[in-house]
């Protein structure tokens, strides 16, 4: 595999005029490195797999190609029929899925609004993932067809299983995002199943911030030669880092408190910071939900406004929370698992709390890269337990936190227990949400 090391942006260069346009008007002036480096090497048919920072704008580094590329064949006289796919997305969660189906919505409507646009009939992106119902996505495809589909990997492979209308084998680019991540969730098995069923001549995508040995299996099984591009990150004394995964801007901490303590502190990190956006991740479900009924019950916190989120919830109420949050500005504190530990664009999070230290070390990184994107800054504290203080030497090993956040106080630990005791004694839910802890 070739190795590609870039650290510089680029101008949008030879692009169809309207995509061009579209990303200026957004505010894309510029492309970022990750951009500069992987939209030629896709665009000259080459397969890539991508590791750069969080926040670093891998997904249009994607998305552009594959409109690009789909483009190209209907100039070259190769349109696809109506119930043909031209490109398929992978992406490991469905608030995931979604995102990349919303950043690529602008310019497929902007495409679509061009009388000149080749594709005469339009272009459709279609969002298949859990959670939905599988008849329905069969009829929307079945109505007018799509030829670029994103989606969940258990939901693309039952629909590509179930129906012979969805048919693949026109199927030029596989990008599969949080590749890694893809992995770590067990779907290896779906992975192989859909890709046997795309042509070998095809282009195919790895990204992610964090890739792992478990990859190289499925580059050496998916991909062709691939170029692995890896974005380098100008450190604060201005030396050129490869290995990290998280932005320069972000300010990284841990703090380590006893059981009984921890939660005081957490209530004073929130009430001290009330003019900030918050994401604070949990080991499980059950701790999400019974931390999200206490801590906006808590005196000095009832301004602040609590959002939860977790793989149990149902898609509809997932996606309704992650709406509100995403709207919600200073003093939203969105309260969650590692479901939202990836890929999830929230530009304005100031302050990510690992309230639970992270089961899979990776996603220390992804879980901090929720903040501080494309150039903005941003903190991030790590919670531990005193059981849990040889994770600072990881820390510091892998470069990524040295610094102890500091006691900012006004909160009492007596007090702030008495308030959840009284809350756990009066509510039952609660109570019982406790003893499942
Ligand atoms: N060329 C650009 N100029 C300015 N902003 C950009 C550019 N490209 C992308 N962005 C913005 O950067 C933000 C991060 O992009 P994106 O979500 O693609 O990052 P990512 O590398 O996939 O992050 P993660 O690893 O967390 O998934 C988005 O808000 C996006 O709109």
């Amino acid at each position: 595999m070739q190795l590609q090391n870039i650290a510089n942006a680029g101008e949008w260069t030879g692009l169809n005029p309207t995509i061009k346009q579209t990303l200026l008007y957004h505010g894309y002036t510029q492309m970022t490195p990750v951009q500069a480096s992987v939209i030629p090497l896709f665009l000259a048919y080459k397969d890539v797999v991508v590791e750069a920072v969080t926040g670093s704008g891998k997904t249009l580094s994607f998305v552009i190609p594959i409109l690009e590329m789909l483009l190209r064949r209907y100039q070259q006289d190769r349109p696809l029929k109506k119930n043909e796919i031209g490109a398929v997305i992978i992406s490991p969660t469905r608030e995931l899925a979604q995102q990349i189906h919303k950043v690529m919505t602008p310019f497929i409507d902007a495409l679509n609004e061009d009388e000149n646009c080749i594709v005469k009939e339009g272009i459709r992106h279609l969002l298949f993932i859990g959670g939905n119902d599988t008849r329905e996505d069969v009829k929307l495809f079945n109505e007018k067809g799509g030829q670029i589909v994103i989606g969940t990997p258990g939901r693309l492979d039952d629909l590509f299983k179930r129906s012979t209308i969805f048919n693949t084998k026109e199927v030029e680019v596989l990008v599969m995002d949080e590749a890694d991540r893809l992995l770590d969730m067990g779907f290896e098995v779906q992975l192989t199943s859909i890709i046997r069923k795309i042509p070998k001549q095809r282009r195919t995508g790895l990204f992610s911030a964090t890739m792992t040995e478990a990859l190289t299996k499925l580059v050496k099984a998916g991909l062709r030669n691939p170029v692995k591009v890896q974005v380098k990150v100008q450190s604060n004394d201005g030396e050129m880092i490869s290995e990290q995964k998280v932005p320069s801007t972000l300010e990284m901490f841990y703090l380590i408190a006893k059981p009984d303590e921890k939660i005081a502190r957490l209530v004073s990190i929130l009430k001290n910071n009330q003019e900030k956006k918050f994401i604070i991740y949990f080991a499980t479900g059950a701790c999400v939900d019974f931390f999200y009924k206490i801590l906006k019950n808590i005196e000095g916190l009832k301004e602040l406004s609590f959002h939860s989120l977790h793989g149990k919830m149902v898609t509809k109420k997932r996606e309704l929370t992650f709406q509100k949050y995403s709207q919600g500005g200073a003093g939203s504190v969105l309260i969650c698992t590692d479901i939202a530990a990836r890929g999830l664009d929230l530009p304005d999070i100031d302050f990510v709390i690992q309230y639970d230290a992270p089961q899979d070390p990776k996603a220390f990184a992804h879980r901090c890269g929720r903040t501080a994107r494309i150039g903005r800054g941003g903190q991030a504290v790590i919670m531990l337990n005193e059981n849990e203080s040889t994770y600072v030497e990881f820390l510091e090993i892998r470069k990524l936190s040295t610094k102890e956040y500091p006691d900012e106080g006004g909160v009492s630990k007596s007090n702030i227990l008495m308030q959840i005791k009284d809350m756990v004694i009066g509510d039952r839910d609660i109570y019982d949400k406790v003893k499942a802890n």
